[in-house]
């Protein structure tokens, strides 16, 4: 059994990796922590857990019992994991952290976008962007994971297959993506009243949203060369799900995206790239760790759109954490993540 700890139990991702951590046969959450709900158990706050964690309850982080674990998850807010990443490393336990502290190479670059300094910029050349589909031989041998943020997991997922053939006029990428209301967490904000989302939908962080960044990086890797991305991210009246719709121009139409796409993921198991033609819906992936992708080429031209749908809270975060647990301790990847998604 992975001896699993939790900072930040009490959130929306908390609790999603306690949820699908109860049906994970090699992994038993030992710690969870919130220092607002300490004392109380697990299952009084989120009844949807009574009969999982029978005797679990929350505690305030220490590095003792952190330490202790074989892994600690961070469910929290950006620059707590910068504080007690270090120490749980030196303790010998890996770190799968699901914030933004560790998934920008630059610690300037996340500076200016977290609107505070890196706090732990000694940690960068060692973390590794937990995106399975492109590392996972380097997460195998992690000691620190940094998570995939949801929009960047949705749309590099899409954009790979172009740009790693080299298929993609690189200057000119446009990432057009809607994201549910608990992608904002689980926080009080005026935002996310349900008065202010539902029955209505807006772009919003036109000007610049902070994991612009975080895409552009992991499609510079993939294509070899500097990206020119416009991403647009929307809210609107669902509660998970992320969908992207994503455009790019083909520099040769003679190749068949279709068989593209379906090479590209052939050995994937938490991608499924559908029949030409369809369109994924993000209900299809609601509670699933799939993203489903789906690529056209309207009337032919060199103009290629293609859908990527995930669950925001799934292969979007926890789902994805969990993924990225099951490589570095060289498990069957699917475990606790193989159930399909909740349709209607
Ligand atoms: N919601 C989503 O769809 C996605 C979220 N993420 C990221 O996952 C992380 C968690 O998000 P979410 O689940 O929404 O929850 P929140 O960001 O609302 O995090 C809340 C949790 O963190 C704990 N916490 C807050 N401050 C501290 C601190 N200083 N030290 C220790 N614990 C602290 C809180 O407990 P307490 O204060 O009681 O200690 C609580 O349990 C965020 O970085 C978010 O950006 C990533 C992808 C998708
Ligand atoms: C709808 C909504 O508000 N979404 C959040 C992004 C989701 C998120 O939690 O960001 P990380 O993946 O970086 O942690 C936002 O735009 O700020």
């Amino acid at each position: 059994m992975v001896k699993v700890g939790i900072v930040g139990g009490t959130g929306y991702t908390g609790v999603e990796l306690l949820r699908l951590l109860a049906q994970h046969p090699q992994a038993e959450v030992v710690v969870i922590t919130s220092r607002s709900e300490a004392g109380l158990a697990v299952a009084d706050m989120y009844p949807n857990l009574r009969g999982h964690y029978d005797g679990l309850a929350f505690s305030v982080p220490d590095i003792k019992t952190l330490g202790a674990c074989d892994v600690v998850f961070f469910a929290t807010p950006h620059g707590v994991a910068h504080a007690l990443a270090g120490e749980l490393l030196a303790a010998g336990t890996k770190v799968i952290d699901l914030s933004a502290d560790f998934r920008l190479q630059d610690a300037d670059e996340w500076a200016k976008w977290y609107g505070q300094p890196h706090g732990a910029p000694q940690l960068l050349e060692e973390a590794v962007y937990g995106l399975p589909e492109v590392n996972r031989e380097q997460i195998k041998q992690a000691r620190l994971i940094a998570v995939p943020g949801c929009y960047p997991t949705a749309t590099q997922l899409g954009f790979l297959p172009l740009l790693e053939a080299g298929l993609a006029d690189t200057t000119r990428l446009i990432a057009d993506c809607k994201s549910g209301v608990s992608g904002a967490g689980r926080g009080a904000a005026v935002g996310s009243l349900y008065a202010e989302t539902s029955e209505s939908m807006k772009a919003y962080a036109v000007k610049g949203h902070r994991h612009l960044p975080e895409i552009r990086q992991g499609l510079r890797r993939a294509a070899g060369k500097d990206v020119g991305l416009t991403f647009v991210p929307h809210l609107t009246p669902m509660i998970r799900g992320i969908h992207s719709t994503l455009y790019a121009t083909v520099v040769d139409r003679s190749v068949d995206l279709q068989a593209l796409f379906e090479k590209r993921y052939a050995n994937e198991p938490f991608v499924d790239v559908m029949p030409a033609g369809s369109h994924p819906e993000t209900r299809s992936v609601r509670g699933a760790n799939v993203c489903r992708i789906a690529v056209h080429r309207p009337q032919d031209g060199d103009l290629v759109v293609v859908l990527s749908v995930i669950d925001n809270l799934v292969k979007g975060a926890s789902g994805q954490a969990v993924q990225n647990l099951n490589i570095l301790f060289g498990l069957d990847e699917r475990l606790g993540l193989s159930h399909a998604g909740m349709l209607p």
